[in-house]
């Protein structure tokens, strides 16, 4: 495992002082490893969770050559162009119960949806293109039909031995489908993560405790713990935490002892209160950045020891130096709420996914027209707040939530996504098409 220093130099035009939105995602992705266990779910608990290998499939699925349709099954080298057909039904074929008996020409067998194909049989005809014939027979109307039409193939979803899930996927109602579909009854996944959460801040009020002046109620729990558990990270939510460099440190302690990430708000920029940074320092091997990005600029990223309890008072990191596999990642976020959350969506959420093993781990963007001017400087990668909506012509437009301060987390609620003004880019224009990481599945 590297140091903070070796992932740094791997990186050219690294600089913590002025951090390139891309440098900062590169460095945490060399940061943050997959963590290491798996366990075996029944496949209806395994919803939501990372699969720990590729899943190979034991069978075909459909494991037979079937009918797409009801109707009649019956040979399609009859089927002549410009000529009607007529056949006569001698058998029925119910899906889970096949027909058994020879078809002879001019013959067919009446057919039921996912029923086995009858032997020699490859094409059936829906029942709504038939009309009766006579003696019982029915009739096909010339150039309706291709042979073929209307079978599925076995193995045309998977085929036996082919890799139906792959390692990392994170399951879905389709990919948990999927497994039952191969007749599997449990999946192994990897372990869950586990996450601490606290604030820091003298201001910060606990729910239910009476206002007083000058204190806020605590919003960047209620966020960040939604947004793990949105994750499905374990979440270890420790509360809020003065901002006294003791209570600092026993809750990094009480932290970094349960969990694989600990996450913090508030205390990483300059303030004379912000003790965060200056006790991390201490504690591991840690580095403050201020990210060329907005919002969301100040943010410390590291490394802590996990056996910090008892340790604190006298020599803590010193002793653990040079191996790091007791250690917790920290992500030191901004205590601003909406920059807290921007830099856990653009930055955190990426690392901790690869921590679960999550194969794919960027949100989707779109890309939308914006409906009005939006002032951006180059040389730092901006995230407006934005509401994405189908304009009347049918193209997708974008807006803004209008004032984008950092504190005002009315405006996360009424957004549905994030702009994403890049690095160099300069003013949009209106009507410029913007790119758009859309919120939903991570909001
Ligand atoms: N001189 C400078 N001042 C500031 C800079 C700077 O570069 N130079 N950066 C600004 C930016 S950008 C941000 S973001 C904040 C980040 O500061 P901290 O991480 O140290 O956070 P705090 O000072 O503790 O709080 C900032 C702000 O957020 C409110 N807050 C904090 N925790 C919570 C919470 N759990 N729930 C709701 N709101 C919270 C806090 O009351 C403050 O209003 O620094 C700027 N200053
Ligand atoms: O990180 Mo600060 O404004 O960008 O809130």
């Amino acid at each position: 495992m590297s140091t903070l220093a070796d992932i740094a130099a791997e990186l050219p035009g690294y600089d913590p002082s002025d951090l390139r939105v891309a440098d900062a995602t590169a460095f945490l992705e060399a940061l943050a490893e997959p963590v290491q266990g798996t366990e075996t779910l029944p496949l209806h608990e395994a919803l939501g969770r990372v699969l720990a290998h590729d899943l190979v499939s034991p069978l075909s699925v459909p494991p037979h050559d079937n009918s797409a349709m009801d109707g009649y099954a019956f040979d399609g080298a009859a089927l002549q162009p410009g000529q009607p057909l007529q056949l006569r039904p001698v058998g029925q074929a119910l899906a889970g119960r096949p027909w058994q008996g020879q078809v002879a020409p001019g013959e067919c067998v009446r057919i039921m949806t996912g029923a086995v194909m009858p032997a020699g049989l490859d094409t059936v005809v829906p029942q709504e293109l038939t009309t009766p014939g006579p003696d019982g027979t029915i009739a096909i109307a010339p150039d309706v039909l291709r042979p073929g039409a209307n079978r599925r193939l076995r193995g045309e979803d998977l085929q036996e031995g082919a890799i139906a899930l792959q390692k990392g996927e994170l399951l879905s109602p389709a990919a948990i489908g999927l497994a039952a579909s191969l007749g599997l009854q449990t999946l192994e996944v990897t372990r869950r993560l586990r996450v601490a959460y606290f604030s820091t801040g003298d201001e910060i009020l606990r729910p239910g405790e009476p206002p007083r002046p000058g204190a806020i109620y605590d919003s960047n729990r209620a966020t960040l713990t939604s947004l793990l558990a949105r994750l499905g990270a374990q979440v270890i939510d420790l509360g809020a935490v003065p901002d006294d460099p003791a209570q600092i440190a026993a809750a990094f302690a009480r932290a970094a002892a349960q969990a694989d990430a600990v996450i913090t708000s508030g205390g990483v920029s300059t303030g004379d209160a912000d003790h965060t940074r200056a006790m991390l320092q201490q504690l591991g091997d840690v580095v403050s950045w201020r990210l060329a990005m907005r919002p969301g600029r100040p943010m410390v990223v590291g490394r802590i020891a996990r056996a910090l309890e008892g340790k604190m008072a006298s020599s803590p990191i010193q002793e653990s130096a040079g191996s790091y596999e007791n250690q917790s990642i920290l992500f030191g976020l901004p205590g601003n709420p909406v920059a807290a959350m921007v830099c856990f969506l653009v930055l955190v959420r990426p690392a901790l996914l690869r921590m679960m093993g999550v194969r794919q781990q960027a949100l989707p963007y779109l890309q939308a027209r914006s409906s009005e001017i939006i002032r951006k400087r180059p040389g730092r990668t901006e995230y407006p707040r934005g509401i994405v909506f189908t304009a009347p012509d049918g193209n997708l437009q974008v807006c803004t939530t209008g004032s984008q301060g950092s504190g005002m987390l009315s405006s996360m609620v009424r957004a549905n996504g994030l702009i994403v003004l890049r690095h160099e880019q300069g003013d949009v224009a209106m009507g410029d098409l913007v790119d758009v990481m859309m919120f939903d599945a991570a909001l």
